[in-house]
């Protein structure tokens, strides 16, 4: 996103972190901090040493810097049309919010005749399409810098849910964020200077401590004993990835978390050691880097380097919070490791990140949970017999996490919880900011609520003189997202013009501080602090120590072992004080030379005296030029809403207007009513008449009726009944004995039901088995039926057969009167044959019936006639033959008949 070139006014000194542009004002107004513009003014006329001092090494003042970067739309948001130019970047120090169209908000403001543009401004503003080396270099690389060179830095980053915040703090493998980078930068820094022996290292309390060889072993183990967990981790993470095969980086654990994998199993190919990040540093002096890694969850402190055990009843240790004799809140027996290179410092960071509360939101897939805070230490060391530290600074990178609105994120459970408790501790942050502000800018001390939470009790340190704050501000341009990330900035504006003063008493002063007793210095640095805050009007409220703090006694074993270790480098810091001493003594002061210091003394007084008069002056003035642009700036504002309340007014007077209007046309139509109610009345005659015709609905109401008054007059009967009642107790004690009476009727038919009841079931069985027998009757009825249909069809089809037989024989029977014709032919020409062949001889014989006898194959005539008379023999045959057929179809006949009279 390229800034577009926009023309200013010149900028005019407002308290108020937002412009509103009226009709008139085409063009934001730009916000200006009118404090610091006066103070910078102020400042120099003070003279170049002053300014020098005060500016730190960006080039800025004493205020929290506070950068904004824009993360890009994801395909998601583009595809859901988020992109709306609600955010624009006209320059490099400023943002421009506008809200999103069709928003009830862009409503509101084209109601009032205008647009609402809201300008945000920042140390610096990093666009969409910023890399992450740009950012490094534009916003921390100074204050690692700064770090290396010895000073204390908190940077931590602020916005909502999927802003873009682990994006920045710790990137990807390919495109890396501020941390690694920071670790880099610094090993590059220290390169061949690194410390290596352990013998020292920092301690809860105190600014470092020395170790005794056993306890040097013990830190040995633990660094190995770190080391080879992140070995363990990256293996299952590689096995667990090769068993998956995803692309997935993140996997899920029992708790519905998922932890970011990808950093630890690929940290192999992390070594760059950019040449570019790095700082030049003079001396021999070595260098010992320290780290610590935990987070805060649910307002519990853990220790994220505490190695987990895989017992899933195991409950981590919550850490808590102490002050240190500076007054300075530490993580008690949080584990610092020492860490030789940057691959190992980021590795320890990716262990730490596996262990992390991480999990799978609505608008997150892998949202941070808790509040991490990487620190690193970095201790000077004069490498010499006995290693003397000259320098302990810290920089503390801390990744909040996102506030987030549930109706978003849709949370349940476990994550609205989590929710809630982030949500709240971002909430007392944000009242800890506008505390330290109001009471900055206003004499009045006001008290900030530093110990409502585990973030703000611990970020206290810094808001109190530790070091310098840098808050890193990730938005997200999409529209739905505008409310929240209107508050985002809006907090943002609020942050930057908090103060952060660095006390006198930083790490530098550790030499120095140890020649006196620990309890003498805590009470120097604290006196020491308290004049140099109240010079510059310090807002924070002293810590109330009663609550859960741990006070650093100091007398535990512990702590006397140190203090023993500490005594020994005192003496000899004691002894080389007592040898410039003795030679103090020995310098001899001319009288001339001491008056004359005397007398530079005194004019430096006046001089001072008069300063004090022409800044008292300027102040003065300042404070009238103040007063005078303020006047300016709230007439001119009184104006504004001077000409926007006639706006106003005029619209209200339409308005009004319209609605006298309406309620005239209401009236109106009112009094026209009257017709209305004849026209009603007529509706209602007609609706009469219908049902008058409709004469059964007539009856059933005129029966209702009556049904109604009957009802009324039992009831009125029912009453003057219960009032000439004599004896109401009588009554009661009859009808007591009654329902007695009628009790044990009730029982008795009871029994008689219990019985009735056992015989209907005995009958129900009864029926039930009736019914078996009945459906197996069914059954054999209904094969019955087929076999008696299958009988009635065979006897359909021998009927059929009988009568194709009787056919048979009637018409056999035709055949055998033919051939009975035929024979009787046949005899009577035989009869006249043999009558002629014998000559009257014999009388012919009786005639016996062929059929009766079954003829013989020869016949009734002999062979021998035959031989006589061949003719006649053959005549004879022929008749036997007929005889004999003659006789096979009577049988059959016969038997045909009786065949059938059979069946
Ligand atoms: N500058 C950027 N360029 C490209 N992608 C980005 C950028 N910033 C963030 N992202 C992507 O946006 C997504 C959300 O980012 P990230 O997880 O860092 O958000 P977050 O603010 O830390 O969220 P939470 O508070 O829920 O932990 C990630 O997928 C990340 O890769």
């Amino acid at each position: 996103m390229k800034p577009a070139e926009v023309k200013y006014p010149p900028p005019r000194p407002s308290y108020l972190g937002v412009a509103i542009t009226y009709p008139e004002r085409d063009e934001p107004q730009p916000i200006d901090d009118l404090r610091t513009n006066l103070a910078d003014k102020f400042l120099s006329l003070g003279g170049s040493e002053s300014e020098s001092t005060q500016k730190d090494s960006l080039g800025s003042q004493d205020h929290m810097q506070v950068y904004l970067r824009v993360r890009p739309f994801t395909a998601g948001e583009t595809e859901q049309k988020e992109a709306q130019d609600c955010i624009s970047i006209p320059d490099s120090s400023s943002v421009l919010v506008k809200p999103p169209h069709n928003s009830q908000a862009c409503r509101l403001s084209e109601k009032a005749n205008g647009s609402v543009a809201q300008k945000f401004t920042f140390t610096h503003v990093f666009g969409p399409d910023t890399t992450q080396a740009q950012f490094f270099d534009g916003t921390i690389k100074q204050h690692v810098i700064d770090f290396i060179k010895g000073q204390n830095r908190l940077i931590f980053t602020y916005g909502v849910t999927n802003a873009g915040k682990t994006f920045t703090f710790q990137g990807t493998k390919d495109n890396e964020g501020i941390l690694p980078r920071s670790m880099d930068m610094l090993f590059n820094s220290i390169q061949g200077r690194v410390y290596n022996k352990m013998d020292v290292k920092p301690h809860r309390c105190k600014d470092y401590v020395r170790l005794t060889k056993e306890q040097v072993k013990a830190e040995v183990a633990l660094k190995n004993s770190v080391l080879r967990q992140i070995k363990e981790v990256d293996c299952s993470i590689r096995s667990n990835n090769s068993r998956n095969c995803q692309d997935t980086t993140d996997f899920i654990n029992d708790e519905g978390l998922t932890n970011s994998s990808s950093i630890l199993s690929d940290m192999d190919d992390h070594l760059r050691h950019s040449e570019e990040s790095k700082l030049a540093l003079d001396g021999s002096a070595k260098f010992s880097v320290w780290v610590s890694f935990c987070e805060i969850y649910n307002e519990c402190i853990y220790d994220l380097l505490d190695p987990i055990s895989g017992d899933k009843f195991y409950k981590r240790k919550t850490l808590r919070l102490a002050l240190d004799l500076k007054g300075y809140s530490f993580v008690k027996d949080l584990q610092w490791i020492e860490v030789s290179d940057s691959t190992e410092a980021c590795k320890i960071l990716a262990l730490g990140k596996k262990f992390q509360s991480i999990a799978y939101t609505k608008l997150n897939s892998s949202s941070s949970r808790s509040h991490s805070i990487f620190t690193v230490r970095l201790l000077k060391i004069e490498d010499s017999d006995i290693p003397r530290v000259l320098k302990v600074s810290e920089l503390a990178l801390c990744d909040l996490a996102g506030s987030e609105r549930c109706t978003k994120t849709q949370n349940e459970g476990e994550r609205l919880k989590e929710s809630g408790n982030i949500n709240t501790s971002l909430l007392i942050l944000g009242k800890c900011i506008n505390a330290l502000k109001t009471s900055q800018q206003s004499k009045a001390q006001q008290h900030v609520p530093f110990r409502e939470s585990k973030l703000t009790h611990y970020l206290q340190s810094f808001f109190s003189g530790k070091g310098k704050v840098c808050m890193i501000v990730n938005i997200c341009q999409s529209a739905s997202s505008y409310d929240e990330t209107l508050n985002v900035l809006k907090f943002s504006a609020v942050a930057q013009k908090v103060l952060i003063l660095e006390s006198c008493q930083n790490s530098e002063a550790v030499p120095c501080v140890q020649k006196k007793s620990a309890r003498e210095v805590s009470f120097i640095i604290n006196n020491a602090d308290s004049k140099h805050w109240n010079s510059r009007k310090r807002a924070t409220v002293q810590w109330d120590s009663r609550l859960e703090d741990v006070p650093e006694d100091g007398n535990d074993e512990e702590d006397s072992e140190e203090e023993e270790c500490l005594d020994c480098t005192y003496q000899d810091d004691e002894e080389e004080e007592e040898d410039d001493g003795v030679q103090e003594d020995e310098l001899v002061i001319k009288k001339d030379a001491y008056q004359k210091l005397l007398d530079l003394i005194e004019d430096l007084k006046t001089k001072l005296v008069n300063e004090k008069k022409d800044k008292l002056l300027m102040e003065l003035k300042i404070r009238e030029e103040v007063a005078k642009e303020f006047t300016d700036h709230f007439m001119q504002r009184e104006k504004d809403f001077n000409e926007r309340l006639e706006k106003e007014k005029e619209l209200m007077e339409d308005r009004c207007d319209e609605r006298i209007e309406i309620f005239q046309d209401l009236v109106r139509k009112c009094s026209k009513d009257p017709d209305e109610g004849e026209e009603a009345e007529n509706r209602d005659r007609t609706t009469d008449q219908v049902e008058q015709t409709d004469a059964p609905i007539d009856g059933l109401y005129i029966s209702m009726q009556n049904d109604l008054t009957a009802i009324k007059k039992q009831a009125m009967d029912a009453q003057v009944q219960i009032i000439s009642i004599p004896d109401v107790p009588d009554i009661i004690s009859k009808m007591e004995q009654k329902l007695k009476q009628i009790s044990c009727d009730l029982s008795k038919t009871q029994e008689e039901l219990k019985k009735k009841s056992s015989q209907l079931e005995f009958q129900n069985e009864k029926c039930s088995r009736a019914t078996v027998q009945l459906e197996e009757a069914d059954r054999k009825l209904s094969s019955h039926k087929q076999q008696i249909d299958q009988l009635v069809s065979m006897i359909e089809q021998k009927e059929s057969a009988i009568d194709r037989l009787k056919d048979l024989v009637s018409h056999w029977e035709a055949k055998c009167e033919d051939y009975e014709k035929t024979v009787n032919g046949i005899k009577g020409e035989m009869i006249k044959v043999n009558n002629s062949a014998a000559g009257r001889k014999r009388p012919p014989e009786d005639h016996q019936d062929p059929v009766e006898q079954p003829p013989s194959k020869k016949g009734i005539c002999s062979e021998q006639q035959s031989m006589k008379n061949p003719f006649s023999y053959v005549s004879m045959q022929r008749q036997n033959a007929a005889n004999r057929k003659l006789y096979r179809l009577k049988r059959r006949k016969s038997a045909t008949s009786n065949d059938v009279k059979w069946r």
